[in-house]
């Protein structure tokens, strides 16, 4: 997916994956991580995320990404936060939207994942991924999944992750009718590939459902702990 097809869908308000409320799965299965109190959570692909504030709610500062400004500063009004907005030091392409809440930080980095440093992103706790590796293809020759969960590792120091994925179910199982938009399967076999060499990969939780995909196709939500082997 190219950035243009982001922005286009943010201008064009076709973004059906924004949740209303946290995320019933975020919600029962984060305590799987163990991320130390008063710890920073990093949400890569954040959009605007309601779940930023849920972290929030518990006591962890947040730091997230995402292309679209759009997002970012409907995210802040639709939710009452006063942003402090800052250009990269360095940068030109990066703008940084920063709020206080409920005495914790919450900051949203505006622009390309593949464009921030280390730096930039600071110490990381944990790493919440709903809506971004299954955001993006597993294709060749340029493989957009492979290069993000590289980037993701380096800017998080391979922080745990809770991982939030689908699978059809029965003989859709191992077909992806819709390959040319997100969401993308995530296969098992995919998801060891990124990250086993780095990760212990648990999958925790597995909800059926009747639509799993914006795609209308029933089968299973899955949530995924990455426990880091660091
Ligand atoms: C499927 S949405 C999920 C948003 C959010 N995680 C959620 O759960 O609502 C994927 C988001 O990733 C953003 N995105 C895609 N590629 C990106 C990139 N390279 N850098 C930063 N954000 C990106 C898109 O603009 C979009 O908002």
């Amino acid at each position: 997916m190219t950035p243009e097809f982001w922005k286009n869908a943010w201008q064009k308000s076709q973004t059906n994956f924004t949740q209303k409320k946290p995320n019933p799965m975020l919600v029962h299965h984060f305590k799987a991580l163990n991320t130390p109190k008063n710890g920073r959570v990093f949400v890569p692909l954040c959009g605007k995320s309601v779940d930023m504030l849920w972290f929030i709610s518990q006591g962890f500062d947040v730091i997230g990404v995402e292309l679209s400004e759009i997002a970012v500063i409907q995210f802040f009004a639709e939710n009452d936060l006063q942003a402090t907005v800052s250009l990269h030091p360095t940068t030109p392409s990066l703008t940084c939207y920063q709020a206080e809440h409920e005495g914790q930080t919450l900051k949203i980095w505006v622009g390309d994942i593949f464009d921030l440093s280390p730096i930039d992103i600071g110490i990381i706790d944990a790493v919440y991924d709903r809506g971004a590796l299954v955001a993006l293809p597993d294709m060749k020759p340029d493989n957009l999944r492979t290069r993000y969960t590289q980037k993701l590792m380096a800017l998080s120091n391979k922080a745990s992750q809770l991982l939030l994925s689908f699978a059809y179910d029965g003989e859709k199982q191992c077909s992806d009718n819709h390959k040319n938009l997100p969401p993308f399967l995530v296969t098992r076999s995919q998801l060891e590939q990124y990250y086993a060499e780095y990760y212990e990969i648990n999958l925790i939780a597995q909800e059926k459902v009747d639509y799993v995909s914006t795609a209308g196709d029933s089968g299973y939500r899955l949530v995924y702990t990455l426990l880091s082997k660091n």
